[in-house]
């Protein structure tokens, strides 16, 4: 080949990977050419050396060495080598480049570069390409991506509550559902689609020590989401650079115990940290140290989730103080907050008059409106029902030095009852880990039944390890015996048996530990069993529950101010009585029925409107079930496994095997373990079975797949066959698909405004522009496979002409994207100004809106305007269609 000069780049045909070479050596019939990549050289034969010759063209951009872009305005050739001239990028300044001081990453639009070279994918894996790219822009403009993959039954309070939340500009709420309806699933559904749509980047969850393994499990298992448990040992080992051993991860869980000790606050506090959740959030109590750095936190991060089942477990106070955490301007006087709760009846009647927006900004005002949501069992339906037994046992008096459990009745009615009640499993929750050692001994010595036990004495694994023994069906224990504090959190919605050997005085905690068992999931009616000495606390107590708020068959959200009114003379009945005072028993029942009414009518009418609207939750169920798209889904990703060498065996009609093979195209391919899983794209089949992978738009490796074919080059350059006959053999054609998107940046989520878009350009032998006339779809059905080598030989006839093609469409690439820009800023800031303007009324009327949700709006819109500026384009695919008929 005569055409070769020194300083001349070229590209490997064969190995497009090592960039683009320069000339160094021209010796007759050999040519040595140098790959910067590597600083390796390569000796050819000049006759048919495998190099393809780089040529950019007016229009095109460029890189140099020194790592700018430049866009070419000009090229000019002397002495065999060109020189291109262009505006940089970056300062706009012009520039004149040799073709030698060009870099030799050739990134900036790889199809080219590949056409150039020669090279050219098969027809499926291009089709698999495009239609990456088409499923990705879809998931983007979904408003339920994120949603779409939570290993979860579709409930509509959970799914309004998440949506709700995940929308609004930085969130700071309460997640006060009851008892186990669903906080933990909320607060994932909203991490989840925050995360993926960009919105936040770093989460940190605090939970009490003993929930920490139950959320990394269930974040994994439900939502796919990798967290990592920060304790004092693994920061001091990641701190010892003097690293912030945060930065380390990006969702962190650490337990409450940590936060307040105060070891690693500072470091907390400037991890960035853009989401905290902090679950049982009843145990913050103002005054503590927990309460105090966790405030500290709240003021540092942006957003914020508070999740709580009872909200004023510590009184009206507590929940002020923690409403406080949310938002300490609005909440700056328990005087105030008070005073406005009396005014919930008022308020209610009022909204149940009124529908959509009205509506909304009546709620909005209610005090807790925007700030709390609370789902109730009573509005939510399809519980279970809820049985009480209680069993009467003669006093006994305690013979000094001898263990209680030897005399005491309770203890040999739970033996007979362990054995009347096999093969049905028991959970036993008790007030201390003492009590829960105790009992084991006792079942040990007297009854040779082996417990699980469970208590805050025990360390997180051998607390797993307990659950696990307890859950098992074939050798586990038939009774986990729990202390109140260990089992706080905690699923046990397998059972139906609980037996209550103590009661406990606070309406809270008795709701709290039948909650082990009343929880979404439960199959069966709940038997709550509760064996007590006569004329003893729990015969007091039981009545009191009882037979004054019905709390043990009913869920009793307003036995806390019950308690609280009660509390001395309650008291006095412990401390004296031998049976509940009438009079007591008579008040109870009077105040309970009183705000079971008042609350109904105000409080609880705002809160359930607020905390769920059917219709907008219907509309999100019905958008996951089309978004989930599951058949097309399943289709994408056989194709995908088949053409990057993933195995792949069919278990049954919804469950598949896939395992990488020997012979993977890429080395790894993230979210798929490394010996294999078993998937399934059913969302029936995935609760089912809770340890096979639930695939959806949203799980990692689907994004990966996604990722991999429309970042890296597979099937960026194609050649197919045509055979028709009302053409010309030879005839042949070029599809031209360009992409625009914005970078994924910071948390503003402006592809909300610009998501990936295409061009698709067809153009004839001639250069004609065929776009309009003929579909891609019409083209790819009656296109077929080419062998690679005749692909590639075809390639390299036609790339100077499709070259020239794709130069002379270059400007209305550019008209496009230009026009796209506009769109999408006009849409911006019309959307955002709204926005802006609906928030802005509302603070009008209704202090609960921050000023930093109206700034966030502001600063959104020049962030997006900013990133609007600047979406990349793109030559995402080539196709070359030959007609051979
Ligand atoms: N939509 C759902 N589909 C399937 N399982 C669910 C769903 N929602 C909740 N669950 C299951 O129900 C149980 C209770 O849910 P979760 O732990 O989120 O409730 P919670 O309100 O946080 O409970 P607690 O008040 O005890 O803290 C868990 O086992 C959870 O996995």
């Amino acid at each position: 080949m005569s055409e070769f000069s020194l300083g001349q780049r070229w590209l490997s045909e064969t190995e497009t990977s090592l960039g683009l070479g320069i000339i160094t050596h021209i010796d007759g019939r050999q040519v040595t050419v140098m790959f910067p990549s590597n600083g390796e050289s390569r000796i050819y034969a000049s006759h048919d050396a495998p190099l393809a010759r780089l040529q950019l063209s007016e229009g095109q951009q460029a890189k140099h060495a020194d790592d700018w872009s430049f866009t070419i305005t000009d090229v000019k050739e002397q002495s065999g080598l060109l020189i291109y001239f262009g505006q940089r990028l970056d300062d706009q300044s012009e520039v004149m480049v040799p073709e030698s001081q060009l870099s030799h990453q050739i990134d900036i639009n790889p199809a080219l570069t590949r056409l150039v070279a020669g090279n050219a994918d098969r027809h499926d894996l291009y089709l698999l390409r495009n239609q990456a790219s088409e499923f990705y822009a879809r998931w983007q403009q979904s408003p339920v991506a994120g949603l779409l993959g939570a290993r979860i039954g579709l409930l509509p309070h959970q799914l309004y509550v998440s949506h709700t939340v995940a929308e609004r500009y930085h969130p700071r709420v309460l997640l006060a559902d009851e008892v186990g309806l669903g906080k933990t699933i909320e607060a994932g559904m909203v991490m989840q689609r925050r995360l993926l749509t960009g919105r936040n980047h770093r989460v940190l969850v605090i939970v009490p020590e003993s929930l920490r393994n139950q959320w990394l499990v269930e974040m994994r298992r439900r939502f796919a989401l990798t967290f990592s448990v920060f304790d004092e040992e693994r920061c001091q080992q990641l701190s010892d650079e003097g690293a912030n051993p945060f930065f380390a991860e990006q969702l962190i869980i650490v337990s409450d115990q940590f936060v307040a000790a105060g070891e690693w606050q500072s470091q907390l506090q400037q991890a960035e940290f853009d989401l905290l959740v902090v679950d049982e959030a009843h145990h913050m109590q103002a005054g503590t140290a927990g309460y105090e750095h966790t405030e500290a936190l709240c003021q540092n991060i942006s957003d914020v989730l508070l999740l709580t089942a009872t909200p004023e477990q510590e009184g009206s106070e507590g929940h002020f103080q923690r409403l406080r955490l949310l938002d300490p301007n609005r909440f700056n006087s328990l005087d105030d907050f008070q005073q406005q709760q009396s005014h919930y009846r008022e308020l209610a009647e009022q909204a149940s008059q009124l529908t959509g927006e009205a509506l909304d900004q009546l709620l909005d005002q209610h005090s807790t409106g925007r700030v709390m949501f609370r789902n109730r069992r009573k509005h939510i339906g399809g519980f279970p029902q809820r049985h009480l037994h209680s069993y009467a046992l003669p006093e006994f008096m305690p013979e000094s030095g001898e263990p209680w459990w030897l005399e005491d009745p309770r203890v040999s009615w739970l033996m007979d009852f362990l054995k009347a009640q096999k093969p049905h499993k028991t959970l036993l929750i008790c007030h201390s880990a003492e009590q829960v050692l105790d009992l084991s001994e006792a079942l040990r010595v007297m009854a040779g039944v082996h417990a699980a036990v469970f208590h805050e004495g025990m360390s997180l694994l051998e607390r797993d390890r307990a659950a696990a023994f307890f859950a098992s069906d074939e050798d586990g224990s038939p009774i986990l015996l729990c202390s109140e504090i260990g089992s706080e959190g905690r699923n046990f919605q397998f059972v139906q048996h609980l037996v209550l050997f103590d009661l406990p005085e606070n309406p809270d905690l008795l709701e709290q530990r039948i909650g082990r068992l009343d929880r979404i999931g439960q199959q069966g009616d709940v038997h709550i069993h509760v064996p007590y000495l006569q004329h003893s606390d729990e015969a007091l107590l039981l009545d009191w529950y009882h037979l004054g708020m019905n709390a043990f068959e009913q869920c009793n959200p307003v036995g806390r101010q019950v308690y609280e009114a009660e509390r001395d003379a309650l008291q006095r009945a412990l401390n004296s009585a031998e049976s509940l005072p009438d009079d007591l028993l008579q008040r109870t029942r009077n105040y309970h029925q009183q705000l079971v009414q008042e609350t109904e009518a105000g409080r609880d009418k705002l809160q359930e409107l607020n905390a769920c609207r059917p219709e907008a939750a219907a509309q999100l169920i019905q958008h996951i079930n089309n978004d989930a798209d599951a058949d097309a889904l399943y289709d994408f990703m056989e194709s995908f496994w088949d053409r990057f060498g993933v195995n792949t065996e069919v278990l049954d009609e919804h469950r598949m095997f896939v395992k990488p093979s020997e012979h993977m195209r890429v080395p790894a391919i993230p979210g798929l373990a490394e010996d294999g899983m078993t998937i399934t794209v059913d969302r029936d089949t995935a609760l089912a079975f809770e340890d096979i992978e639930f695939l959806s738009w949203d799980h990692p490796h689907v994004q990966a797949a996604i990722e991999l074919l429309t970042t890296e080059d597979f099937g960026s350059v194609c050649v197919a066959r045509l055979q028709n006959k009302a053409l010309p053999a030879g005839a042949w054609f070029l599809e031209l698909d360009y992409v625009t998107e914005v970078p994924r940046s910071d948390n503003i989520a402006a592809q909300e405004f610009y998501p990936q878009q295409r061009l698709r350009i067809l153009l004839d032998s001639q250069g004609r522009d065929l776009s309009d006339k003929v579909p891609r779809d019409a083209l790819t059905q009656q296109a077929s496979f080419l062998d690679k080598k005749t692909a590639r030989q075809i390639v390299r006839q036609l790339r100077d002409s499709a070259q020239q093609f794709i130069q002379q469409q270059q400007p209305t690439a550019e008209a496009w994207l230009q026009q796209r820009i506009e769109q999408a800023c006009d849409q911006a800031q019309q959307r955002l100004s709204q926005q802006k303007q609906r928030l802005v009324a509302l603070k009008e009327k209704n202090p609960a809106v921050r000023d930093d949700e109206i700034n966030a709006i502001d600063a959104r819109q020049t962030a997006v305007m900013q990133a609007l500026k600047q979406p990349t384009l793109s030559l995402f695919a080539i196709r070359i269609l030959v007609n051979q008929t």
